[in-house]
């Protein structure tokens, strides 16, 4: 609702009530047009000041009213009624002035907000656009440039640089109600014909065709594939180039292709499936609301590679107090002057200074005594970690936590090391640490429901979003990896190329396709794994393993020193070591070739679909296996860790999410075509859940929980 309350006799107070966010559902938008039009009825009344409760001005158009039928005001009007008011309308932001919030505030006359306040258009990463006439009112204000800028991102700006730009005329330290209460009182009876932003003409360009062309080229390069950013370029072009009411006009056709895309639902369910996660749950029945965490002052981090100096860093800049160990005192000096820098670096970005003193370095495991809970970080070897927990049970006081930062080893291996294996859960990371938002937090059967809430609380604390998963062979994500660089690697077998596959990867939206990929990130991290699984066998029959169809192609490249970027060559060659440059190499094409002679192999044409439909279904197909084992306790959970550690492609919503929208009987279907043609590969085998799923009416997602309770129960 909107609460109209009258201040020092002559002040209109409009205050936005509607929590968390004060969001402008349909009663809030009624609210607000029923307190304007009584306070401009009210003689006594000079002046309007409009504020959110709890110290948040407004989040913007209530999202989860979107794909529901429109009911209540729409904001256009609402905005330009207070617009056209003829007592001056005052916004008093404090918190937060998001989407159509910052609009509303747009159509007022003025803007007081507060020092800490975030201010933006983030409609965008919604798949949308700022269509309640912020794209035709905020260029208006501050130029096309700037207006391009954040209508694009949908980067949030701070109350210092809003000012700056010229959205808000003041900024203040104090009660920004008050301030904004006073400011109304200054200018009230004063004319309001300068203040009226839908009035303006858009500042001029003389480069205007130059500077639209390369935004679009900007926002198309960026975007990689996705709509949005492209129509918010457009609608902007609309405000340069337009009158107000035709600009409007456009704004509203372009918000109509995108409202109805497939984009917008993806981007909309992502938003909320990455607040999902936060609400875990586990089979035993714990859950977030009934567990709670720890409170972590103090934690150790062990091991100071590439991994533990970004995990060091996010705890120090999160102010905690961290002990880092490193037992080599040559590293560990090294790893002290990259963390600094590190640290150095992020704190003139963020315009702080760098909290040095947070961390201390020691070569001696023992001085990790004291801490509530320690992250392990080294290498990826089962026999070293359990070697380190076997110390760290001796040295570390009753009740620490054990964590270990591995991208898929067995956690309750780990655990069984410890007397206290309810203390330990698994941290997986993704490089670099200190950057990447997601993390992985891992429990083994016997990892206590505190463990697992300590843990997720500490990902909250340095800004992480946190998915909680069970304990199995390469977790989440890199369990569901393996049969899609496994698909990747047979269809070079049966004729095409890395680049190829690469190409239709990246044209569906990733980052970088499988082949590109595995050369960033090394091909001997999955050639160790593959040795460590018994799989890398010289003398077995090349392409079978266990019964299965088996690709041997990357341990080929890894026994010639191919590692990838690293080693300057990999699936693609390099013009030297590190180089992030990929070329098309002719060694590896006759190396398929010879391959493909070796094992009496005969290359035939594949086309688009089939690279992605068996890339991308094995992949889904293993997030259903996962789902029916308990191992992520819904579609969000699978759809976060891919789109935010795995670059799924963010307008696509995630792999789960992806099937639904291309339907699962269709996802059913071309699997047993997949799996007839090869019949070898049981990733291709159709899951039970899916099967299950489709034999219930392809429930649409949000209803795949109930069919997944029901597999296990009947387990
Ligand atoms: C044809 C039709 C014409 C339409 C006209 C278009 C109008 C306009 O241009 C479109 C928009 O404004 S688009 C909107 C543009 N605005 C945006 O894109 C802003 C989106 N929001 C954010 O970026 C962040 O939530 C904040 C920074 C606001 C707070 O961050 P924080 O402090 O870390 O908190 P948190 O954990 O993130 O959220 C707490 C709870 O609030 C919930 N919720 C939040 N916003 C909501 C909303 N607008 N709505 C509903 N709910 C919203 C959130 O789900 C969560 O609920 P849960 O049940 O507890 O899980």
């Amino acid at each position: 609702m909107a609460q109209y309350t009258r201040i020092s006799g002559s002040v209109g107070l409009i205050t936005l009530k509607n929590p968390p966010v004060n969001a402008l559902s349909a009663v809030v938008r009624q609210g607000i047009v029923d307190s304007v039009e009584r306070a401009l009825g009210e003689p006594e009344v000079k002046c309007l000041v409009i504020c959110g409760q709890s110290g948040k001005f407004c989040g913007g158009a209530d999202i989860r009213e979107f794909g529901k039928k429109m009911t209540g005001p729409p904001l256009i009007p609402v905005f330009h009624a207070i617009e056209a008011a003829a007592k001056p309308v005052v916004a008093a932001i404090e918190g937060i002035a998001l989407g159509g919030g910052l609009e509303l505030a747009l159509g007022c006359h003025y803007r007081i907000a507060h020092s800490k306040a975030k201010l933006g258009l983030p409609e965008v990463t919604l798949g949308l656009l700022p269509a309640a006439a912020g794209s035709q009112r905020l260029p208006r204000l501050i130029g096309v440039p700037a207006a391009l800028d954040l209508i694009t991102t949908g980067r949030h700006v701070t109350a210092a640089e809003a000012l700056q730009l010229g959205i808000v005329d003041q900024v203040t330290d104090h009660n920004t109600v008050d301030a904004a209460v006073k400011f109304a009182l200054s200018v009230a009876g004063q004319s309001l014909d300068a203040r009226r932003i839908s009035t303006f003409p858009c500042p001029r360009l003389s480069n205007l065709d130059a500077v639209f062309e390369a935004a679009m080229q900007k926002v198309r390069q960026a975007a990689r594939g996705a709509i949005a950013p492209v129509a918010c370029v457009q609608a902007v072009r609309a405000a340069a180039t337009l009158p107000y009411a035709q600009g409007l006009e456009r704004e509203k056709e372009l918000m109509a292709t995108l409202f109805t895309s497939g984009q917008a639902r993806a981007l909309q369910y992502s938003f909320f499936a990455q607040r999902a996660v936060g609400r875990w749950s586990m089979p035993s029945g714990a859950r977030w609301d009934t567990s709670k965490p720890k409170p972590i002052r103090k934690a150790a981090v062990i091991g100071l590679g590439t991994m533990g100096r970004g995990i060091t860093v996010g705890l120090a800049q999160a102010g905690l107090s961290v002990v880092a160990v490193e037992t080599q005192e040559k590293q560990l000096m090294e790893a002290k002057q990259a963390v600094s820098g590190m640290l150095e670096r992020g704190a003139k970005k963020r315009g702080v200074s760098p909290p040095l003193g947070n961390i201390s370095y020691s070569s001696n495991i023992k001085t990790v005594g004291d801490v509530d809970l320690v992250i392990e970080a080294v290498f990826e070897d089962m026999a070293l970690k359990k070697e380190v927990f076997q110390q760290l049970s001796a040295v570390c006081r009753p009740g620490t936590f054990l964590c270990t930062n591995t991208s898929g080893l067995d956690i309750d291996d780990l655990a069984s090391q410890t007397p206290n294996p309810e203390l330990v859960v698994g941290m997986h990371f993704f490089a670099p640490a200190h950057v990447m938002k997601l993390l992985e937090v891992v429990y083994g059967p016997r990892s206590s429901p505190q463990a697992v809430a300590t843990a997720m609380q500490l990902g909250k604390v340095i800004g992480k979003v946190s998915v909680a998963v069970g304990n199995c062979q390469g977790f989440v994500g890199n369990r569901m990896l393996s049969p899609y660089l496994s698909q990747a690697n047979f269809l070079l077998e049966e004729g095409a190329t890395p680049e190829f596959v690469d190409q239709v990867l990246e044209e569906f939206g990733f980052a970088m396709g499988a082949f590109r990929m595995s050369d960033l990130s090394g091909l001997d991290v999955g050639w160790r794994v593959r040795k460590a699984a018994g799989l890398v066998v010289p003398g077995k029959p090349a392409r079978m393993r266990q019964g299965c169809r088996y690709s041997p192609l990357g341990d080929l490249l890894c026994e010639q020193g191919r590692f990838g970027q690293k080693t300057g060559s990999g699936w693609y060659q390099y013009d030297k070591p590190g180089s992030r440059v990929a070329k098309p190499d002719p060694w590896l094409h006759s190396f398929l070739e010879e391959y493909r002679a070796r094992h009496g192999l005969v290359a035939r044409r594949i086309d688009h679909q089939e690279v992605l439909e068996r890339c991308l279904y094995s992949l889904i197909n293993e997030g259903f296996r996962i789902l029916e084992e308990g191992i992520a306790a819904g579609p969000e959970d699978i759809d976060v860790i891919y789109v935010l550690g795995y670059s799924w492609p963010r307008h696509r919503g995630g792999p789960m999410f992806y099937a639904d929208m291309v339907g699962l009987t269709r996802v059913l279907e071309r699997l047993e075509f997949y799996h007839q043609a090869h019949p070898d590969v049981p990733s291709l085998q159709p899951c039970n859940l899916l099967r299950k799923l489709v034999a219930s009416g392809t429930p649409p997602i949000h209803r795949w929980r109930e069919v997944i309770k029901k597999v296990h129960s009947q387990l």
